[in-house]
């Protein structure tokens, strides 16, 4: 399998090399030259497999340049560090089934895809001699689930941005508190949208990419998303007894990435009947979806801080598909959106848009309503990004069947489950004491010179 970028100034490239470059070196974000399109005959026989061996047979049709046992050995290691053995499972609640993604050491579906990550880099570095720098922006969960994958692996330092005092205070803990030698955290007086430009601006000067060996944890890696599709999979598996069973997923959505996975496995012929986008009140793709209006307001502060994003960095992978993998279209429009702060769609695009997507934008004492009704009716306590997908799956897709993604484990939101339901989740072990543990941050300003001379400083 090749790798081309959505810009269409690359050769193409293999997977190893496509999970090294992260970003492309054109400015675009790589993609599968084709989707692997998976039979019924096949579809069946995946049906009764345990997560780790479906996570091969998933992940296997995009890879031909890891031996299989390696890839097989790198998955398997990926998901022991899970507390759940179904690693994503499903429970059924209120009329909608729950995939819970939080299972994993941080507490957030970023997990699922980073514990992957961090051992496919340090399986590359060892074959190839190599160092990495990486360098990732946060709204609060990549960055700590990035940290935990790569925290004390030899030839890795990793620096994460996160907007100064805009993650809850769990997750900025779950970061500051990791002190081994290779882990910078970086807290920035801005939004998560500063830090994924900053990080943008970093891969984008080819010269600095190269001299400090930078790699991306963000979404913007492919290896991301695709370790991400899997759950899609194995959670209409639990859900469906039939071939033909179409399914709703409710994605909670910020940078559009976990929901492009939802699209590349209904590309592959998983019966999807829609994806259901919901936002919180930062609702630039609910309003591209329902309105064609898809323009840049300011980064507003929710209870789902996770998802305060304004542009959202795979919602470019969507459009090169949107517009007939067409590069010059997708170039042409992000200059568009450079010079104006808006795209436009013609009336056809955006029909199209609607048949694979729904999208609804739940406002905050939406969420906080859903929190507590779901916790009267079912004492089952939703995260608030969780709430949101949920009032959405309740409001757009009632009779079907629906699956709402939960991306976070409520605890890591303790605030705003307090306010919406009187009283705090409880505290699973892997976060007791961690209010009291010494931490290690430096804030810098938003900008970029500064961030760029302290990573060139610190790298390896
Ligand atoms: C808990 C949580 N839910 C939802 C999202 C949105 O996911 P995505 O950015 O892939 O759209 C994020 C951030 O990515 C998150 O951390
Ligand atoms: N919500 C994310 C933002 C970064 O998204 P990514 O999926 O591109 O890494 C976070 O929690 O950091």
């Amino acid at each position: 399998m090749k790798y081309i970028s959505t810009r269409g100034n690359i050769a193409p490239v293999g997977f190893k090399d496509a999970v090294m470059m992260g970003l492309a070196t054109d400015g675009g974000l790589l993609l599968p030259e084709r989707f692997p399109v998976i039979d019924d005959g096949t579809l069946s026989a995946w049906r009764s497999l345990p997560y780790r061996e479906l996570a091969f047979q998933v992940i296997s049709r995009f890879v031909d340049d890891i031996p299989a046992a390696d890839l097989k050995n790198l998955i398997d290691k990926s998901y022991d560090s899970f507390a759940h053995e179904e690693i994503t499972p499903v429970v059924a609640k209120n009329g909608v089934h729950i995939l819970e993604l939080f299972h994993g050491p941080t507490l957030a579906f970023k997990d699922v895809a980073l514990q992957l990550l961090g051992n496919l880099f340090e399986y590359l570095l060892k074959e190839s001699g190599r160092k990495m720098n990486i360098v990732g922006a946060t709204s609060g969960d990549t960055g700590s689930a990035a940290i935990y994958g790569v925290r004390g692996k030899e030839n890795i330092n990793i620096f994460i941005l996160h907007p100064y005092g805009k993650t809850s205070p769990i997750q900025a803990r779950q970061m500051t508190t990791v002190l081994d030698a290779n882990v910078f955290n970086i807290a920035v007086n801005g939004t998560f949208d500063d830090c994924q430009n900053i990080v943008k601006d970093l891969f984008n000067d080819l010269p600095f990419k190269e001299q400090y060996a930078l790699g991306a944890v963000n979404s913007i890696n492919w290896a991301r998303v695709l370790a991400q599709v899997v759950y899609y999979f194995y959670a209409w598996f639990r859900v469906t007894d039939s071939q033909e069973s179409p399914v709703v997923f409710s994605v909670p959505t910020g940078n559009f990435g976990d929901i492009f996975a939802g699209y590349v496995a209904k590309r592959m012929g998983l019966p999807i009947a829609k994806l259901l986008l919901a936002t919180n009140e930062n609702n630039i793709l609910t309003r591209f979806i329902n309105d064609g209006d898809y323009s840049k307001g300011s980064v507003v502060q929710t209870v789902s801080p996770s998802m305060d994003i304004q542009v959202a960095s795979n919602f470019e992978r969507y459009l090169y598909y949107l517009f007939d993998e067409s590069p010059a279209r997708v170039r042409e429009c992000f200059s568009q959106f450079a010079a104006t702060g808006r795209m436009t769609f013609t009336a056809e695009e955006l029909e199209r848009v609607r048949k694979d997507f729904a999208s609804r934008s739940v406002n905050e004492e939406e969420t906080l309503e859903t929190i507590a009704a779901f916790h009267l009716e079912t004492s089952y306590i939703l995260d608030p990004h969780t709430a949101v997908g949920v009032k959405a799956a309740q409001d757009c897709a009632a009779g079907s069947t629906v699956v709402c993604l939960a991306t976070a484990h409520p605890a890591k939101f303790a605030e705003a489950v307090e306010k919406a339901t009187g009283n705090r989740p409880p505290l699973p072990g892997s976060l007791e004491g961690i209010e009291q543990l010494p931490t290690r941050c430096e804030v810098m300003p938003a900008d970029r010179a500064t961030i760029q001379n302290y990573v060139a400083e610190k790298a390896l």
